[in-house]
């Protein structure tokens, strides 16, 4: 496709492009017919229930599985058609789960980012060693930068973790509950760090109001299928959580950022449960 066909199409800003993905397992769907877009800059949350099919869907993004059926294009290109190399050095990934760094240092492996923009021999410079320390300093590691890896806190390796995609620069993000680790201080400072990056994000997240207040936009999934996309508005209304969470709650303004405010009430194992009486008192004006 051209530029000018591009721009026509509205795609010039895509960063991102999904367009019916289904993937299944056994025979049992897991994605089915996911479509959205992330435009270049955005952040987008990707949030829904246990086992909707987040982390699916994010690696299928990062090809680490390969779906059944249906597109998915990075800054135009087929993701299936890009080399490894040439994708790490687009897309920088946090996952859950990481694996073992076993006899390396905090700072090592916030080197590893740089590893996709180097040649095979090419040592780390004098710049190199100043954007890792910067990225250490950013996620509040500085002063854990010779520490072992292993030996760090859970969300001193998530914070690790973070730093080294910093380090990557990538245009695409793709962070899979990066905040499951972190005490709210950092869940907040994290999220905000990334998103002043100002590349694409998508972040799965399971904490409603924080993807309300950095996100731009929000897909959620449910059994595999996109329930609800748009702005955090469109998406986290009383309706919607209480259908595809099975919690009742209340959404009002956050009175900082005036995008919603989940407030959720209890007593689901009660007889009479509090959230049945809650939503008696707000119809009776209470
Ligand atoms: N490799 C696999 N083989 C079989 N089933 C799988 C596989 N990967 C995922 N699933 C199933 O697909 C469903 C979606 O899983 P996934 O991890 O994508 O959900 P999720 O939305 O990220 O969940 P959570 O919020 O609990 O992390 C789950 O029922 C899971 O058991």
């Amino acid at each position: 496709m051209t530029q000018n066909q591009q721009q026509r199409d509205g795609s010039m800003g895509e960063a991102l492009k999904v367009t019916r993905l289904y993937w299944s397992v056994q025979q049992q769907a897991i994605l089915s017919n996911v479509s959205f877009s992330l435009q270049q800059g955005e952040m987008l949350g990707l949030i829904g229930p246990n086992g909707a099919g987040k982390s699916s869907l994010l690696r299928c993004l990062y090809r680490y599985i390969s779906p059944d059926r249906g597109q998915i294009t990075l800054f135009g290109e087929d993701i299936s058609r890009i080399s490894q190399k040439h994708l790490a050095t687009k897309v920088a990934v946090v996952q859950q789960e990481t694996p073992h760094y076993f006899a390396m240092s905090c700072e090592q492996i916030v080197a590893m980012g740089l590893t996709p923009h180097k040649g095979l021999f090419e040592t780390d410079t004098q710049a190199d060693k100043h954007n890792v320390m910067k990225a250490l300093d950013k996620v509040g590691l500085a002063l854990k930068a010779s520490q072992q890896y292993e030996q760090l806190s859970g969300g001193e390796k998530q914070r690790a973790l973070i730093a080294r995609a910093i380090v990557q620069k990538p245009q695409l993000l793709i962070l899979d509950e990066p905040t499951n680790h972190l005490d709210i201080r950092y869940q907040i400072q994290i999220l905000e760090l990334v998103r002043q990056l100002g590349i694409s994000v998508i972040a799965s997240i399971h904490d409603l109001n924080l993807a309300s207040a950095v996100c731009d936009r929000l897909l959620l999934l449910n059994q595999g299928a996109c329930i609800a996309q748009g702005l955090p508005d469109q998406v986290l209304t009383e309706q919607i959580i209480g259908d595809v969470f099975g919690v009742c709650c209340q959404v009002n303004r956050h009175p900082q950022h005036g995008k919603p405010l989940i407030t959720y009430f209890y007593g689901y194992q009660d007889e009479h449960p509090h959230h049945q009486t809650r939503q008696q008192d707000n119809k009776e004006g209470i």
